[in-house]
């Protein structure tokens, strides 16, 4: 090996949210003299502004930092179980993790599913007890746990306190002296690994890369080996934290290459780039193509168009590899488009982004996860979309996607936690204790049961103590059928869902009941039906509106008659006419609290 090599270190942060990562991240690159405080606040590693505001870590990107004579670089991963397979390829860049726990928390369900992924990957892992200015820090408590969860030796863990600055050298020194460096051949054919990539407006798309061998410099001639797509190279650099120009990245490496790519897609993360002209024998293992697990109709209402939007998302996937979307067009709500997302967080985000960077106005439909169909005929058709399931004489089976989810929390909630998880048809696959007070338990429940409002009721059911992570197991059969909704008697295909035989009363019923309440009334009476196929299994109405609202005003003082119109153009937002109806936005949204 190399002396260069010999001085590289490749690692990432892995640690369940709020547990302190991006502090931490921002005190190492302080300390090693990356940037100075004044500057620091412009260069967290978190870019996007919904990021910060959220704080939430989505994209991940990789510093450079100087520390005695060796060259560390610091990759971020994002810190949602949306992002998953991101997670996996930024750790599979690196030679170690430090694995940071709150003194305060201790383990929680993210930190075993992050510290599982950096295991798998034979990561050198360093434990780091953070947060221990906090007078509740109980460091023996994490060091049993570290011990007898993990099964590391916990006299390795380090104490720490990002915040306060505590131990920040001690996990430099732990860097260098305990995590390999990287391996790899500086002379054989490029074969570079890429982690992450983002649109940018001078560079084009820009992919972040691990060099495993050979070197890469501008005026090379690359490939990308999942599409074979060939591009010269223009930058290549690495975020020092600013993006700093180099004249080449070699075996061990890791940094940023530009190519005069015109669009995110090309970059897929996980796909190895190769020399064009001399290219490797063999990718790197484990490339999978982005595969959306959630899908939702984006459809535009108020004054955008339906080429506004598709403008709108041809620019905003650019820079958003991972968002799909085709054409579809509803009775009920017109051209719109059926959208592919990693998660729910992932569609929030497009949503939000679309309407604040790109003044787009759009509704929603219900997110629903991927159904298979297996046809009387035997054929497989994927339903992304609960109107188009075919009718049930077509159907043999449905199957529907599973998870495996892990869920830690303080024994004293496992009661509710169990009844949560029976009403979501999951199915108990383990249960153990951690520590004296806090269990781990795992259940496999299907991914759609998860997206209506499981997180919200978990935080409830456990006053917030509960964690949760999970990972896709595969497809299973169920016992589903599909569920309309009427207006006035017409079908809205916007509002179908598909839900299992035993909730569809309770479902249907609670569900009327929610689009009650959100409908605004209207001059007319509003009735409102859940169906399966010609069977109504529950109703309601909403009365009419009396017509002297406005009349009210007539002749009184004006500037309440503005403020009356105002409220009512605000109200109008995120709305959807549906023949006479208006159509609120949370009514199509109904269905995720309707369970
Ligand atoms: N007392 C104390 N608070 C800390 C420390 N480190 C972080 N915090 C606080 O804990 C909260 C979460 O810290 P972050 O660094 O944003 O956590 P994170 O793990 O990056 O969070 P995500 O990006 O959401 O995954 C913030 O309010 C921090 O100020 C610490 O060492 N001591």
């Amino acid at each position: 090996m190399s002396e260069r090599m010999e001085k590289i270190r490749n690692f990432s942060i892995i640690a369940h949210v709020d547990h302190g990562k991006s502090t931490l991240a921002d005190r190492l690159i302080e300390f090693t003299g990356g940037v100075d405080k004044r500057e620091m606040k412009d260069q967290l590693l978190d870019t996007l502004d919904i990021e910060r505001e959220r704080g939430i870590t989505i994209k991940l990107q990789a510093v450079r930092l100087k520390y005695k004579d060796y060259t560390l670089h610091l990759i971020d991963t994002p810190g949602h179980v949306d992002f998953g397979y991101e997670v996996s390829r930024s750790l599979a860049a690196c030679e170690g993790a430090l694995l940071l726990i709150d003194a305060t928390q201790g383990i929680e369900a993210q930190t075993i599913a992050t510290f599982w992924q950096a295991l798998n990957l034979n990561l050198e892992i360093i434990p780091v007890i953070n947060k221990i200015d906090l007078p509740s820090a109980d460091v023996d408590r994490i060091k049993k746990q570290i011990e007898e969860v993990l099964g590391l030796d916990p006299e390795g863990a380090i104490l720490a306190s990002g915040k306060a600055g505590i131990g920040i050298e001690d996990i430099l020194e732990a860097i260098v002296k305990r995590i390999p460096p990287p391996k790899g051949d500086e002379n054989k054919p490029l074969k570079a690994l890429i982690f992450d990539s983002y649109y940018d407006p001078y560079r084009g798309a820009v992919a972040f890369i691990r060099v495993i061998d050979g070197q890469i410099k501008p005026g090379m001639r690359i490939r990308l080996m999942s599409t074979g797509k060939e591009f010269e190279v223009t930058e290549v650099g690495a975020q020092t934290p600013k993006m700093t120009k180099l004249d080449s990245l070699q075996a061990g490496d890791v940094g940023y290459v530009a190519a005069a790519i015109k669009d995110v897609r090309d970059i897929r993360v996980g796909d190895t780039i190769t020399d064009a002209k001399r290219p490797t024998d063999a990718p790197v293992e484990g490339f999978r193509p982005a595969k959306p697990m959630v899908y939702a109709g984006l459809y535009p209402t108020g004054s955008t168009t339906f080429e506004d939007m598709r403008d709108a998302l041809e620019r905003y996937s650019i820079n958003d590899a991972a968002l799909t979307y085709e054409v579809e067009s509803s009775p009920a709500l017109g051209m719109g488009f059926r959208c592919g997302f990693l998660g729910l967080l992932h569609l929030e985000i497009v949503q939000e982004r679309l309407e604040r960077e790109y003044n787009i106005e759009l509704i929603t439909t219900a997110p629903n996860v991927i159904y298979k169909v297996i046809t009387t005929k035997g054929e497989e058709i994927e339903v992304r979309n609960p109107s188009q399931l075919p009718p049930p004489t077509y159907i043999d089976k449905i199957l529907e996607p599973y998870i495996e989810a892990s869920i830690i929390t303080p024994s004293e909630y496992v009661g509710s936690i169990m009844q949560l998880v029976q009403e979501k048809r999951g199915i108990q696959k383990s249960f153990e204790y951690i520590d004296q007070k806090t269990v781990l338990l795992r259940y496999e429940i299907p991914l759609g049961e998860v997206l209506f409002d499981f997180h919200d009721k978990l935080k409830t059911a456990t006053k917030g103590y509960a964690s949760f992570d999970y990972e896709f197991i595969g497809y299973r059969e169920g016992d589903l059928v599909k569920m309309d909704i009427l207006i006035n008697d017409e079908p809205v295909d916007a509002l179908s869902f598909i839900v299992h035989r035993d909730k569809a009363y309770r479902v249907g019923r609670n569900l009327v009941d929610k689009m009650k309440e959100v409908i605004p009334r209207q001059l007319f009476e509003v009735k409102i039906q859940a169906a399966i196929g010609s069977k109504v299994i529950a109703s309601a109405r909403i009365a009419p509106l009396r017509r002297d609202v406005l009349a009210k005003c007539y002749g009184g003082d004006i500037t309440r008659k503005k403020k009356l119109l105002e409220k009512q153009k605000e109200g109008k937002k995120r709305m959807k006419q549906f023949g006479k109806v208006e159509l609120p936005q949370e009514a199509f949204l109904s269905i995720l609290k309707a369970d």
